[in-house]
């Protein structure tokens, strides 16, 4: 029929200009954007999209040199492999490349606040953080409280377990640990593990990172192919995503109400009630606004309860595929420092080396964000000898540093003394970049910092954690997620 006819011409048309743009592109290459592999017409590299994509990009490296571009639709993203370029982007040209480009993820899920695009409202946002932190007491000392605070919840957990001689799977209890903290940083209030509305927030918070696996697979990366694509089209999980999204906002948005409504401006309780009081006095020039309140919390959620969860989960894992250093070193370490009783303050950590050292090998193996967070430039910038335009996705391969022999021993093995100098002291190589770097580095990294060391030695202090019966070795090869994660495991755990 005649409409048939049409719906093909017309079909022909769109393939055929999107091939001839893609044959221009990469034949004239007008930016000059670094070289890379030329992939497959129209979906460009799609098809290296897969959980292990960062074990790639070092074999690219081989083939394209340090920076490379891969290309997805109309999209090119600009990957830095190793230590030099990473170095010259994050953290000497920092202010250069410390924007982040209005990408899709962006747009699903974010909005301004702490992770919004470099200008007046990130900074604003980020530096309010900051202060909020100092003005509440809850700089480092703070902080600590809430992390110390919640040890005695974490440990009694554990003693149920140990009681009814139950298996060990620790991601329940280490999600609740550290969404307390968060809790009792915006909220002002640590919850009960049972308490109904605390169960509610670890659902949907939990939901939002089962959904977000979405932004990993091959379907959201078709989206990226047609600009705009999304505002009219989104596959069934990316719909999850956005509705799991708006569950957590509208939590955050009621709370906020709440505080709003018995807020006492002499007495701010928590991070809501600063921002809010700074909101009533500030001018018209302000950069803060209620929106980025919400979203600074949002994202607050995001980056910090999944990350630091998995991180420790991780820690169990090493711990028990490496009994000796569990017992020998970490342990040992442990009884000679605090013993069996005091609970372990976060200045403990310089008298603790051996235990520092091994939450940093954690934190190495693990490299649970192993290309970071997308970074760009707001103007055309040159890089290892290319230009690079503006606003293009910059990804910085932190797996290939972590694991690269020029700054580690055995890259690939569990060795805390990777950490360790020969006097044995604590010494952090330059090449270890678990939380970014520059202006954008983790603006929650002391909160997790403490988290890490204060949960793992709290709970090697009064428990032994075995392999159960019949396995010999824990998966080291993580599983399918936002972050690097260990597959689900259960361990044996022993009251020492
Ligand atoms: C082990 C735990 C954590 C790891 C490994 C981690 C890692 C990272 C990394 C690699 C970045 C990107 C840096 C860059 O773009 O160069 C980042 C950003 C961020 N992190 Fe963390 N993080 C952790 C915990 C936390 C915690 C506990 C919080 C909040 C309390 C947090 C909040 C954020 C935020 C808001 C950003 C975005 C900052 C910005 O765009 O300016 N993170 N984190």
């Amino acid at each position: 029929s005649k409409v048939g006819v049409m719906i093909f011409e017309i079909v022909i048309t769109i393939l055929a200009a999107v091939l001839l743009h893609w044959l221009v592109n990469f034949l004239f290459n007008p930016w000059r954007y670094p070289p890379g592999p030329a992939g497959i017409p129209v979906i460009g590299s799609l098809h290296l999209a897969a959980p292990d994509f960062h074990r790639k990009l070092p074999k690219l490296a081989r083939k394209y040199g340090p920076i490379f571009t891969i290309t997805a639709g109309y999209r090119r993203v600009v990957f830095l492999v190793g230590y030099d370029l990473i170095k010259e982007v994050i953290t000497d040209r920092a202010k250069d490349f410390a924007s982040r480009c209005p990408n899709m993820p962006g747009r699903i899920v974010r909005g301004e606040g702490l992770d919004a695009p470099y200008g007046p409202k990130w900074m604003a946002n980020r530096k309010f953080f900051y202060s909020a932190m100092r003005t509440m007491g809850l700089g480092k000392r703070g902080i600590e409280k809430c992390v110390v605070d919640e040890i005695p919840y974490i440990v009694e957990e554990l003693e149920k377990l140990c009681a009814k001689n139950e298996l060990f799977e620790p991601s329940s209890v280490f999600d609740s640990a550290v969404l307390n903290v968060l809790a009792y940083f915006t909220f002002g209030n640590r919850y009960s593990y049972q308490d109904e509305k605390f169960k509610e927030l670890i659902h949907i918070n939990n939901d939002f990172f089962q959904k977000a696996k979405f932004l990993n697979q091959p379907l959201f990366f078709l989206l990226s192919l047609v600009p705009g694509l999304h505002k009219y089209w989104l596959p069934q999980c990316g719909k999850d995503l956005k509705e799991s999204v708006g569950k957590i906002n509208k939590f955050v948005k009621a709370e906020i109400e709440q505080h709003r409504q018995n807020l006492d401006r002499k007495n701010p309780r928590d991070y809501i009630d600063c921002y809010l009081k700074e909101l009533d006095q500030m001018n018209d020039q302000s950069e803060l606004s209620e929106l980025g309140l919400e979203m600074s919390i949002m994202d607050l959620f995001q980056a910090g309860t999944e990350t630091t969860s998995t991180t420790l989960r991780w820690a169990i894992l090493y711990m028990v595929n490496n009994p000796n250093i569990q017992t020998e070193k970490v342990q040992q370490e442990i009884d000679d420092v605090l013993g069996f009783d005091r609970l372990p303050q976060y200045e403990d950590r310089m008298r603790m080396p051996y235990c520092e050292a091994t939450v940093l090998e954690v934190q190495r193996m693990a490299t649970i964000a192993p290309i970071g967070l997308q970074h760009c430039s707001e103007e055309d910038q040159m890089l290892g000898g290319y230009r690079i335009p503006k606003r293009t996705s910059i990804m910085a391969c932190y797996h290939s540093i972590h694991f690269d022999p020029k700054f580690w021993k055995n890259p690939n093995e569990f060795d805390p003394c990777n950490f360790l100098d020969s006097n044995k002291k604590v010494c952090i190589p330059d090449a270890f970049m678990p939380f970014g770097g520059g202006l954008r580095i983790c603006v929650g990294m002391n909160i997790a910092k403490q988290e890490l060391f204060l949960f793992f030695v709290a709970i090697l202090q009064k428990f032994s954690l075995h392999l159960p019966d019949g396995v010999d070795h824990l998966d080291e090869e993580s599983g399918s997620g936002i972050t690097l994660a260990p597959k689900i495991y259960q361990v044996k755990i022993k009251r020492r």
